[in-house]
């Protein structure tokens, strides 16, 4: 069984209790794959979260060996870790991922829990940490290339890169190799040496698994017990479980989760946020849809891809708080050449902030994120400055104005016509009058019922268009004034 320290950043969903959540469901007739986008981002982008570096924690490994159980192991030393009896109660049931005896698998796809643990480090920074429960391998119904999807995106998206932990349960020689760190390194030591006498393919392995990881570890962990492995009522009872697995686990768990060990994922030199952590899903299983498994220089690629989609999402960010801060929500009105001012320092530091992020792929990959930026910037803007715009007093009594100004008119203009003896065009005038105010009824019982709201906007814009045609009017006079 593995235990990967990964980087990533997740979120506490408010309000909710916490619990597994979905978040890479499998199809098991059609082998295939797909991730529930919505779901990851509830998790991954709650606002306390998402801009932390993160750090995620998933057991891989094959099916039925405990990793559910061990998981929620985790979640008690989580919650409750500034109790000395954390490890919890004798008669307590075990809750959090799904886990349960028996020899058919449980766990499906990938799972999350909810909650992020947001954990200060000894430097003062706050890493966010994710749970991560995966599918168990080599189950019966399950292909090579499921459980290898499987495997690869829970790997990939943690910071395997940086450290491995070898976790090997029911260890039964502690007379050869002691339970805990300190045996399962000297196990590990010896099992990875490489010697003259050994098959290629194994001295390769063996390199290999060096040169990807700064930092292997092994962990021996004894049996549970027989109750905790045989018995079909067991709900998790410490008072049932070996005391030796129990003195390991105090051990392990805090040793695991201590906060300097954990070490934040980074993808060319860049720590990993937890908004960032969404687009490497995105990207990940996308190249998992395929048929066949992917090859290294597409896995390569789709990293490029979240790595930028990871830094556009960042500037659209920054520049969406700062305009926030001057137009957003229920603050007052702005004057629009102030506003556009504003948005025009706010995205150049949004651009920059994007240009100065290192990113992978080379500059023609990179300038087309700058270019979908630059354009989801623009189409920011334009909602921002309708937002704004609304906020506009007149604006919003316009129509209301212009149909009142007109009834005023119409009325004085059919009294004039009458006194002067022109009845037809004062009837002519008084059936316009008449329309105006249907307007200005039906305008206000849309505004207050927000019914029928094509209607209403073409009351709008027939108003804007007598307002316009007032506007050219008064200019062309004021224009034909100053010739004159
Ligand atoms: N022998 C042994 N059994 C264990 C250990 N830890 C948990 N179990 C038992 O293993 C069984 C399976 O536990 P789960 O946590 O559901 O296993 P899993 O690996 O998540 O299984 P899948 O989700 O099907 O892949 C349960 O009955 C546990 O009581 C262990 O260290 N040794
Ligand atoms: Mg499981």
């Amino acid at each position: 069984m593995f235990v990967s320290v990964m980087f990533t950043g997740t979120s506490t969903m408010m309000g909710t209790k916490p619990g597994p959540v979905q978040i890479v469901t499998v199809c098991k007739e059609e082998h295939s794959f797909a991730l529930d986008t919505e779901a990851l981002t509830r998790v991954l982008l709650a606002p306390e979260v998402r801009d932390k570096h993160v750090v995620v924690l998933s057991v891989a490994g094959a099916f039925r060996k405990g990793k559910s159980f061990l998981l929620d192991f985790m979640l008690r030393y989580m919650y409750r870790k500034d109790d000395e009896n954390w490890l919890g109660e004798d008669d307590e049931p075990l809750t959090g991922f799904s886990w349960r005896g028996g020899s058919e698998p449980e766990t499906t796809g990938i799972q999350l829990w909810s909650e992020v643990f947001l954990i200060k480090k000894s430097d003062g920074t706050e890493v966010a940490v994710v749970l991560m429960d995966t599918q168990g391998a080599f189950d019966n119904q399950s292909t090579v290339k499921d459980c290898a999807t499987i495997f690869a995106l829970s790997t990939m998206t943690s910071s395997i890169q940086v450290s491995l932990m070898f976790l090997i349960r029911d260890w039964s020689f502690p007379y050869e190799y002691d339970y805990g760190f300190k045996g399962g390194n000297k196990f590990l030591d010896k099992r990875l040496q490489v010697n003259e006498s050994q098959h290629e393919e194994l001295q390769t392995v063996r390199d290999h698994i060096h040169s990807c990881f700064t930092s292997i570890s092994c962990f021996l962990l004894p049996h549970p017990g027989l109750k905790v492995a045989t018995s079909p009522v067991f709900k998790g009872q410490l008072n049932v479980v070996a005391p030796e697995f129990k003195e390991e686990l105090k051990s392990l768990i805090p040793k695991l989760l201590h906060p300097n060990r954990l070490a934040e994922k980074e993808i060319n030199g860049n720590k990993v946020t937890c908004r960032g952590l969404l687009e490497f899903f995105k990207a990940y299983i996308k190249i998992y849809q395929g048929e066949d498994l992917p090859q290294p220089k597409t896995m390569l690629m789709a990293t490029a891809e979240a790595n930028n989609l990871a830094a556009v999402a960042t500037a659209k960010d920054q520049y969406h708080k700062n305009m926030e801060k001057v137009c957003g929500g229920d603050l007052p009105y702005v004057a629009p050449d102030s506003l556009e001012e504003k948005h025009h320092f706010y995205s150049r530091e949004a651009l920059h902030n994007f240009s100065s992020t290192k990113k992978m792929g080379g500059q023609e990959f990179c300038h087309r994120y700058q270019a979908q930026l630059e354009k989801e910037l623009e189409e920011m803007w334009h909602s921002l400055s309708k937002h704004n715009a609304s906020k506009n007093l007149f604006s919003a009594f316009r129509t209301p104005a212009v149909l009142f100004v007109l009834v005023c008119l119409l009325y004085v203009l059919s009294g004039v016509l009458l006194f002067v003896g022109l009845a037809t065009f004062a009837l002519v005038c008084d059936c316009t009058l008449g329309v105006v105010m249907m307007s200005m009824l039906t305008w206000a019982f849309i505004r207050y019922s927000g019914r029928y709201r094509t209607v209403g906007g073409a009351i709008d814009q027939a108003a804007g268009v007598v307002l316009e045609q007032v506007r050219i009017r008064r200019l062309i006079c004021l224009y034909g004034f100053q010739s004159f």
